[in-house]
């Protein structure tokens, strides 16, 4: 009785940053911090000061207007990877990236990446991949195989057709090794692309026993009915963002429940959505059942940590920890690492659970 009643007492920092989580939607490069880019930045200026990238402190500075999703995307494009253009920074940013997440309280990770090659260097996607993965193995030995890492490899809605069947080949290649490959993403500016460009990638990753998270219904443009009909034609298992769903996919999506990631700050501030926090979808996605699992997108860039997305869905909705201990749990349903990872999850969160039942 005691539990239930403190259970019921309104959520705090120090809550959330200690409840054990699960980020399902995570994109790499978008998780590296300011700080990180700029120690990549600074050793870089030192060997070529001729070198003409501006500084990441001043190009990511949230003091400036936020990132909209005209400025966004080419942020990657034009700036990030022309910074992160060799194996030993593509290792200090992937590591920095796994260091924040289980600093903040994450027990289980499924990182995104599209495969990518440097230009003019000898790395190639499969390397750009296969350091990002010797990096996840590294900490998760190092950190007491304490936070479950997996990968997802992303798909750009801007890739040609062989591009896509590409990044499925090497998912499956890598998987197939023993590494933790778990999954396919469709991600990318959702003003670009014609997702039926996809089909054959999405239906061999299915073939293959790969699950398929997909972004869905972005903005407005990405929202039509040729392309959720088709996106939902790739038998997703997770659906991204579902901003502008109209009326009849979301029964198809509820019926299905389909598990839903949700990422409140990069909505809010990239105005993706109206109306502020108060506003988000998250608020009527969650009167529907499907899990849901709130999601960073891009902490280094939206400065937002899952501890402090958890935080103001509580701030935000009136939960009470009872409830995000309850949000936890459905963002359990929605992990890809199988039924092992997930059973450690829910055994972490009822421990957390009777601890803070517990003390006074
Ligand atoms: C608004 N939210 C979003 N919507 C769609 N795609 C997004 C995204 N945030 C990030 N990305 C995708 O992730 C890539 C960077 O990480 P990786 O190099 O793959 O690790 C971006 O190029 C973009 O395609």
């Amino acid at each position: 009785m005691g539990s239930h009643i403190k259970s019921q007492s309104s959520v705090d920092s120090n809550f959330t940053r200690h409840l054990p989580k699960v980020e399902l939607h995570a994109h790499l490069t978008g998780s590296i911090s300011p700080q990180t880019l700029h120690d990549i930045w600074l050793e870089r200026k030192g060997q070529d000061p001729s070198m003409e990238l501006d500084d990441p402190l001043k190009v990511m500075s949230t003091e400036k207007e936020h990132f909209n999703v005209f400025t966004f995307f080419p942020l990657f494009d034009t700036y990030i990877y022309n910074l992160i253009t060799s194996v030993s920074s593509i290792r200090q940013s992937t590591l920095a990236v796994l260091q924040s997440f289980y600093a903040d309280g994450v027990r289980y990770l499924e990182l995104r990446t599209t495969p990518r090659a440097v230009p003019g260097t000898s790395i190639s996607k499969q390397i750009y991949i296969s350091t990002v993965l010797d990096c996840m193995d590294e900490f998760f030995q190092s950190s007491g195989n304490d936070m479950s890492i997996y990968l997802i490899l992303s798909i750009d809605r801007k890739n040609a057709a062989e591009e896509a069947a590409q990044t499925v080949d090497l998912a499956i290649e890598f998987r197939n090794q023993g590494r933790p490959v778990v999954g396919v993403d469709l991600c990318g500016n959702p003003a670009r692309g014609d997702v039926s460009t996809f089909r054959v990638a999405f239906a061999k990753a299915k073939d293959a026993g790969l699950k398929i998270t997909l972004h869905f219904a972005e903005i407005p443009a990405s929202s039509t009915e040729d392309e959720l009909r088709a996106l939902l034609s790739y038998q997703p298992d997770r659906l991204g963002h579902v901003i502008h769903v109209p009326p009849k996919f979301k029964e198809e999506i509820v019926e299905k429940k389909l598990g839903l990631e949700l990422c409140l700050s990069c909505n809010v501030l990239a105005k993706l959505t109206e109306g502020g926090f108060a506003e988000h979808h998250f608020g009527e996605w969650q009167k529907t059942g499907c899990p849901i699992a709130l999601g960073t997108d891009d902490v280094g860039v939206f400065g937002s940590s899952l501890s402090n997305e958890y935080l103001l869905a509580g701030q935000h909705f009136s939960l009470t920890k009872a409830d995000l201990l309850g949000l936890s749990r459905s963002a359990i349903e929605c992990m890809f690492g199988g039924n092992e990872e997930k059973d450690k999850m829910y055994k972490l969160l009822n421990d957390f659970q009777e601890l803070k039942s517990a003390s006074p």
